[in-house]
């Protein structure tokens, strides 16, 4: 770019003070030529782009270009985060008031509980967000600034560098996104994402969403304003006030909104939080909207918090009547509410969310917020876009064709000239062409050595996903002419083409434009060009149309310009299926996810990638066969189809909403800025790392590599986090809901406590312990095969069914005590010790065992083993519980050793309650078809 750009720069203006800088479109070898000024800023010398050492000067002064409420938390934030949930606020009020009563063993088991859970927490949220903050950063955020040259070896410049410094040259640099300092020169263009709040300096056919901001979806066009001031550039330290208005401004731009088409030079103003995007996440951060995840998890905590309080006065109150012993009535109800507060609950979700995303990260798959892990374990229907994903990310040129289907190098050159000097987005298709013509092979060429040296270019009308074509304008340096080469998809190419070549030069001496054999573009022409266009699509190859006309005018150009234009021929291009898609789609086809894919591709090489990449169709539509159709007829077409072909950018996202409106859980996979809009709508957004930064912003999870192999990982990955998540849950809610029975049953049948506070709070603590491996569980793999959506209703259910189950059990336990051993009375404090000792050790190891029934649909230890780390900690802690009543603890606890006959019953118990919750499960599945 450097020296282009200075010439066009026009220095000679006015000898002292001012610069007009004029539209330059980015534009390559626009030397010679004099650009048609559309406005103009006037400014004086001084504005020029940064040095290097200027650019770090100000990167100290202003600071990094990032957003504060976007950036790391510190570990106390962390810290904070995991210690103020109301669950351990909770168990801290709880051992204030066990201290206060001078109950100091409860309030050191308590403490005890709340540091290990706000421990464990802490450490997993703090190596996650490390992992997440090393993930992003293997994301790259580029942008292009100018800057004034500066040599490659700043301690030992050559010659040519000093001369190059002195001329003042600058230099197209890519920068990371938080390196960019207000003053930079940035240049724009489609998919970009604006990285400052920046004042255009000179601007074609820009067009940016502002969405982000301003919540309206239609692109603005952004352009210069006439200006006799240079840009005002607030100083590091200056408080600038936000006003609203400049959002309408035309002449701005702004952090956090994209180009949609164009491109443009623009000089930074505000970076980081002195944005106006800065400013609103500020206030945005702390009221960002819960999805749906947060809200189940939290609806759920309340659920927990809602049976504790519910508990507490019926215990309190039982307990004070009957008893007497009001203190004892206090201590044992706040036991109980200890004992019903899941303290592990956050603890479990977050290690397991973060397990799942560092697990992803190491298959080259990178989330950007932790719970899109649960989301692609939902997902149903994948919704892809097609190059790159279902096929090679390498598009190659092979046939160059004149009307008549005869190989002719026309197409190509026209072709390579519009590729070579576009500025806009260069998209496979431009790389490809440019390849071809360049590869010394494919040159078969008469009087030219290089064709774009014979041409300066004018200007150009940037591609867009809706025109599906671009054109560039160019001037011959031989002749006093204008032409404008268009190139795009063929049905959108005949559409503004009036004339069509019909020879075959291939001898280009008096100039490459042809004169003759130009006929009229007729009805007959048109079908025939249209056969030759799907006889190439059928045989996979895409096909883009190449037209051109001459003109006389020197005007601004814009899209009223395409129109009259002679087809000269079509460009074909192989863009072969991935060996990696067939296995990939069969993967996903078997984890039962649908894949749908949306392109703004023709119909016919889409079909062919599909069938040979064994993706089964079940029909195909095209943008036509969706317009104008109601939400209905949308959502019957999009659950209906496997492909759809030639579609808009807002197309994609419609087809998104209307499967998600069918209660599907819908991922969007690509990389264009056509899919951003589908990206965001999508309830699991995907994106590639080499994908436009606006797609990437989209989306809610990167892929290093494009490849739907590692998404079918994904979606398994997934499924697991949520199934040690919802055994969790599901596990904790039902014990609880069956000890409230227990709790208020021994209440009113025992004439003294069922189990001393100590020994509940104790209880407690060894349960959390068994639970902390769960995260590290693994699921059956039926299990796997379906996607799992969250329900609620569904954790209801089980909690009313399956909770009840272990109250049998600890009434039979009350009963076997009080009539065997004659537990039946509060005289005889040995008794009552040995009744306590016996239900503390019953109650841990049911609600310990019972795991391995619930985590499976199958048979446990026989037909599906836990993972090791969850057997381990099981068998440790109910051998620990057996343990203690038999160690000198037991003096301390108030507990008795247990005679052997108790054992034998306990061996009953642990054989029954898994084999009664077994055959609840196999009821329970067959009435709801449900079970994790
Ligand atoms: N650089 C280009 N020059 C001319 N025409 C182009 C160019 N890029 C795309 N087109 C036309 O626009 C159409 C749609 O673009 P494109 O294929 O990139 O859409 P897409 O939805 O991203 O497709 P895919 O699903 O394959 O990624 C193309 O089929 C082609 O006809
Ligand atoms: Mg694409």
């Amino acid at each position: 770019m450097s020296a282009e750009f200075n010439k066009n720069i026009d220095t000679s203006s006015d000898e002292i003070t001012t610069i007009v800088v004029i539209d330059d479109g980015g534009s390559k070898g626009a030397t010679t030529s004099q650009p048609i000024q559309k406005h103009g800023i006037i400014i004086d010398n001084d504005f020029k782009p940064l040095s290097a050492y200027e650019a770090e000067k100000r990167l100290f002064n202003y600071g990094k270009n990032v957003i504060a409420a976007y950036q790391p938390l510190r570990w106390y934030t962390v810290l904070y985060n995991s210690t103020a949930h109301p669950f351990n606020l909770i168990l801290i009020g709880l051992a204030i008031f066990s201290g206060a009563t001078s109950d100091f063993p409860t309030m050191t088991i308590l403490l005890i509980m709340v540091i290990i859970s706000v421990g464990i927490r802490f450490i997993q949220e703090y190596k996650s967000e490390v992992a997440a903050q090393a993930l992003k950063n293997m994301v790259s955020n580029q942008a292009s600034v100018i800057r004034l040259y500066s040599p490659p070896d700043t301690r030992d410049p050559t010659f040519d560098d000093l001369e190059k410094m002195d001329r003042g040259e600058t230099e197209e640099l890519e920068i990371p996104l938080e390196d960019i300092v207000p003053g930079d020169w940035v240049k724009l263009s489609a998919g970009d994402l604006v990285p400052g709040d920046v004042q255009i300096i000179s601007s074609k056919d820009l067009f940016i969403s502002q969405a982000a901001l301003t919540g309206e979806s239609i692109p603005v066009e952004k352009f210069t304003i006439d200006q006799k001031q240079p840009p005002v550039i607030p100083e590091a330290n200056e408080n600038v006030k936000m006003d609203k208005s400049e959002l309408e401004r035309p002449d701005l731009c702004f952090m956090g909104t994209s180009v949609v088409s164009g491109t443009a030079t623009a000089v930074v103003l505000k970076t980081g939080s002195n944005t106006f995007f800065g400013v609103m996440a500020k206030t945005l951060a702390s009221k960002r909207t819960a999805n749906y995840y947060e809200v189940s998890i939290r609806r759920i905590s309340f659920l927990f918090i809602g049976i504790m309080l519910a508990m507490m006065p019926p215990v309190l109150l039982l307990q004070g009547f009957l008893k007497g012993s009001w203190t004892d009535a206090v201590l044992f109800a706040i036991a109980v509410a200890v004992g019903l507060t899941p303290e592990m609950l956050p603890m479990i979700v977050n290690a397991n969310l973060a397990r799942g995303a560092i697990a992803l990260s190491k298959h080259k798959c990178i989330v950007k917020k932790l719970d899109s892990v649960i989301n692609l374990g939902g997902l149903d229907v994948l919704c892809t876009d097609k190059t790159g994903t279902l096929t090679r990310n390498k598009v190659e040129l092979i046939k160059h064709l004149n009307y008549h289907g005869d190989t002719c190098q026309l197409p190509l050159y026209l072709g390579y000239l519009n590729s070579y000097f576009q500025t806009g987005l260069k998209n496979l298709m431009d790389v490809a062409v440019i390849e071809f013509y360049e590869n010394p092979d494919s040159k078969i060429i008469a009087g030219y050595t290089n064709i774009s040296q014979g041409f300066t270019k004018v200007d150009e009308i940037p591609f867009d996903f809706v025109r599906r074509r671009m054109s560039v304008i160019l001037e011959s340096n031989q002749e006093d002419h204008r032409f404008l080469i268009s190139k795009g998809a063929l049905d959108e190419m005949l559409s503004c083409c009036s004339h069509i070549y019909i020879g075959n030069r291939n001898d280009f001496t008096d100039g490459i434009f042809p004169t003759t054999d130009i006929v009229p573009l007729t009805q007959e022409i048109r079908d025939s060009v249209k056969d030759l266009n799907n006889a190439l699509n059928d045989d996979g190859l895409r096909v883009i149309g190449v037209a051109f006309k001459r003109m006389k005018e020197r005007v601004e150009f814009s899209v009223a310009h395409e129109r009259d234009l002679i087809l000269v021929g079509v460009c074909g291009f192989l863009d072969p299926p991935k060996a990696s898609a067939k296995p990939a789609i069969e993967e996903l086809m078997r984890y039962n996810v649908e894949v749908k894919v949306l392109t703004g591709d023709s119909p016919v090489v889409c079909r062919k990638v599909c069938e040979e990449i064994n993706l089964p169709i079940k029909s195909i539509v095209t943008t036509t066969d969706i317009e104008g159709l109601d939400d209905t007829e949308l959502e019957e077409i999009a659950e209906k189809a496997t492909i759809f072909a030639k579609l808009t950018p807002l197309q994609k996202a419609n087809i998104v909403n209307a499967l998600k409106r069918r209660n599907h859980i819908v991922g969007f996979l690509g990389d264009g800025i056509n899919d951003a809009p589908a990206i965001r709508e999508s309830d699991c957004g995907i994106s590639v790392d080499e994908g436009t930064d606006i797609a990437k912003e989209s989306a809610d999870i990167i892929l290093l590599e494009k490849s739907l192999t590692v998404l079918a990982y994904g979606v398994m990955r997934g499924r697991l986090t949520y199934g040690n998540t919802i055994k969790y849950i599901k596990m904790a809610i039902s014990s609880n809901f069956g000890n409230v029975f227990s709790v208020l049953a021994a209440s009113i049948w025992l004439p003294f406590l069922p189990m001393a506070p100590i020994h509940l709070i104790l209880q407690n603590l060894l349960y959390d312990f068994s639970q902390i491996a769960i995260p590290w569980d693994r699921m059956d793999p039926e299990f796997l095969v379906h996607p799992k959506r969250w329900s609620t209703k569904g954790i209801f259910r089980f909690m009313a069914f399956i909770g009840p189950l272990s109250s049998i059990f600890d009434l039979t336990t009350f009963t076997f005590m009080w009539f065997y051993f004659q537990c039946n009375t509060d005289e005889d404090e040995n008794k009552v010790k040995l009744f306590q000792t016996a239900w503390f050790v019953e109650g841990l190891i049911t609600q310990t065992l019972i795991v391995h029934v619930i985590r499976t649909r199958k048979i446990p230890f026989i037909q599906s083993t836990a993972s090791k780390p969850v057997l381990l900690s099981t068998l440790i802690i109910m051998a620990i519980g057996i343990a203690i009543p038999f160690t000198p603890l037991n003096e301390y606890l108030g507990m008795t050793q247990l005679p052997g006959i108790y054992f034998l019953y306990l061996f009953g118990v642990l054989v029954s309650y898994p084999v009664l919750v077994s055959v609840v499960k196999v009821v329970y599945i067959k009435i709801f078809k449900d079970w994790m």
